[in-house]
């Protein structure tokens, strides 16, 4: 194992020895590597340009945070490469780009010494507390919108407020150090794809702290900021062929690379009380109101992956491209952007629309990053309620077409019974399992019951119908003459 990867002409230009750490994040996974710790790169490297102002932009300097057991492997591999790591943008014309990644420089597994973390996170020069925790990973209750307080990490972290374990339980007791301290409170920045991720975010962490001490609650409330942001690229998972590719390819050896697509965007609330990074001189768009983009992004880009996702893996595709790249499929995730999603969204300033839908297909067929659909759709239970069902609940209130969405809840529902229309196996979130079992044992409405995914949807007489058309038609159809159907119906 070397330390860096080894290329040093695709190394950091800058001091790294000279970096300290301003952005504490928790949940280093894919795409924090390539996304936000990119940015960071990019600023440090325009920060090293002679006359820039290098030392400003390294004290912004990333240490990762780990909560869970799997989160040791990312420790290790980062320490043996000295937190470095490669990036490679996949073009979809077969060209990679590569580039050493150097903005992490450091990374503390919680579990290993807590107090660590909290020492950190409680440092007046850490600015902001960062986050890719997954959507599941804020604790809330998608139908309530309220923190799901009965979790075990919530009990226990309401219970032992000193020894936190989750992620809002560490976030709450560095506050309440910060508060004694007479220090300014850091920034939250959550980056995961949620509709109002600040927001959900701020719910999460005050919610936590009511549970133990309402009054640090309300202090939180007041005082600290927890900007909303859109956050794009497609980064799937590493696999171990991108390890071996970048070997042979460039000679480097690097135990944890990251590979995604050309495309990134950030859009991100300009609130950060306690200073951020000069984001914006990195291609970060800085806004008062994120609304409109993060709505753009979640309810088309998302839900496109829902619906290549669903639709693909009951079809016994494996990968995003297979599915983008198929007529049928490939025209009912138009026809549903078209006629059911674009429809309810807000206009976006300076961006045309359909030209965003041509540019996300653009971006689907892009086989080279062989994105898979496992990835895409597994996380169901949580892609769909929060990328799929708003649309579905804003048709159903203005009077607009549902059946599209609909159509999708079937397909899903179906999928999750784990074989797909070849009876080949699929790989899926085994939770709901039970309930599309009951929904075949005829227990139609079973499945759209479940009110933490569905809210009330399941009693809206219109919602319920069309879903239920919909089941009836997929079952004695199939999913390809069922979307070619549902296309043609105009
Ligand atoms: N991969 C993408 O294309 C992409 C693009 C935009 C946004 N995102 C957002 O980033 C999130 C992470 O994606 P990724 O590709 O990095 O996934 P990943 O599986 O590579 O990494 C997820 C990280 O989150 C941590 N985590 C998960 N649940 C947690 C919890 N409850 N508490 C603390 N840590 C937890 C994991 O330990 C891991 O470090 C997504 O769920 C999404 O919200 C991903
Ligand atoms: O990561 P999730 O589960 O929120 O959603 C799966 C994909 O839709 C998502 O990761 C996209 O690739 C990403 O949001 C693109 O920016």
């Amino acid at each position: 194992m070397t330390a860096t990867p080894n290329r040093s002409d695709l190394a950091p230009s800058y001091d790294r020895p000279a970096i300290t750490t301003g952005i504490v994040h928790i949940g280093v996974g894919g795409f924090h590597r390539a996304h936000q710790a990119m940015y960071v790169d990019r600023l440090m490297r325009d920060g090293s340009a002679p006359g820039g102002p290098q030392e400003t932009r390294l004290d912004w300097g990333i240490c990762g945070v780990g909560l869970l057991p799997g989160d040791t492997r990312m420790r290790d591999a980062l320490a043996s490469q000295d937190h470095t790591y490669t990036l490679t943008l996949k073009h979809p014309d077969g060209r990679h780009e590569s580039t050493v990644i150097g903005s992490i420089h450091d990374f503390l597994f919680a579990p290993d010494d807590p107090e660590a973390v909290l020492s950190l996170m409680a440092a007046p020069t850490t600015r902001i507390v960062s986050l890719t925790v997954t959507e599941g990973g804020y604790n809330i209750d998608d139908a309530t919108g309220a923190f799901r307080t009965e979790t075990p990490g919530a009990v226990h972290d309401a219970a032992h407020p000193r020894e936190p374990t989750t992620a809002f339980g560490y976030i709450v007791e560095a506050m309440r150090r910060r508060r004694a301290a007479g220090i300014t409170p850091f920034t939250v920045m959550s980056c995961d794809n949620l509709p109002g991720n600040g927001r959900i975010a701020r719910t999460a962490v005050v919610s936590q702290a009511a549970m133990s001490d309402p009054e640090l609650a309300g202090w939180i409330e007041e005082h600290v900021a927890f900007p909303n942001c859109m956050v794009d690229r497609i980064t799937p998972q590493t696999t171990p062929e991108d390890i071996a590719e970048l070997r042979s390819d460039l000679g480097i050896q690097d135990a944890w690379p990251v590979v995604c697509e050309p495309f990134t965007q950030w859009v991100l609330e300009d609130d950060f009380p306690a200073g951020r990074p000069p984001f914006e001189r990195v291609g970060v768009q800085m806004v008062e109101d994120v609304v409109p983009y993060e709505l753009m992004k979640l309810r088309l880009l998302n839900a496109s992956h829902q619906g290549l996702g669903h639709w693909g893996r009951l079809l016994g595709m494996t990968y995003g491209h297979e599915a983008a790249g198929d007529a049928d499929v490939a025209a009912w995730v138009r026809a549903f952007l078209e006629r059911e999603a674009l429809p309810r969204l807000l206009p976006v300033p300076g961006i045309d629309l359909a030209e965003y839908v041509d540019t996300l297909f653009e971006r689907f067929t892009n086989a080279s990053i062989a994105d898979t659909l496992e990835r895409l759709a597994f996380f169901g239970p949580s892609g769909m309620p929060k990328f799929v069902l708003p649309t579905v609940r804003d048709n159903l209130a203005a009077g607009g077409p549902i059946r599209l969405g609909a159509a999708l809840c079937a397909a899903w529902s179906l999928g999750v019974l784990g074989t797909d229309e070849n009876g080949d196996p699929i790989p899926v979130a085994d939770d709901l399992r039970p309930l599309a079992e009951r929904q075949e044992a005829g227990d139609e409405t079973a499945f759209i019951a479940n009110e933490e995914i569905f809210g009330d949807l399941a009693e809206n007489e219109r919602f319920r119908t069309t879903y239920l058309e919909e089941l009836a038609a997929l079952r004695s159809q199939g999913a390809r003459a069922r979307m070619r159907e549902l296309v043609a119906e105009a």
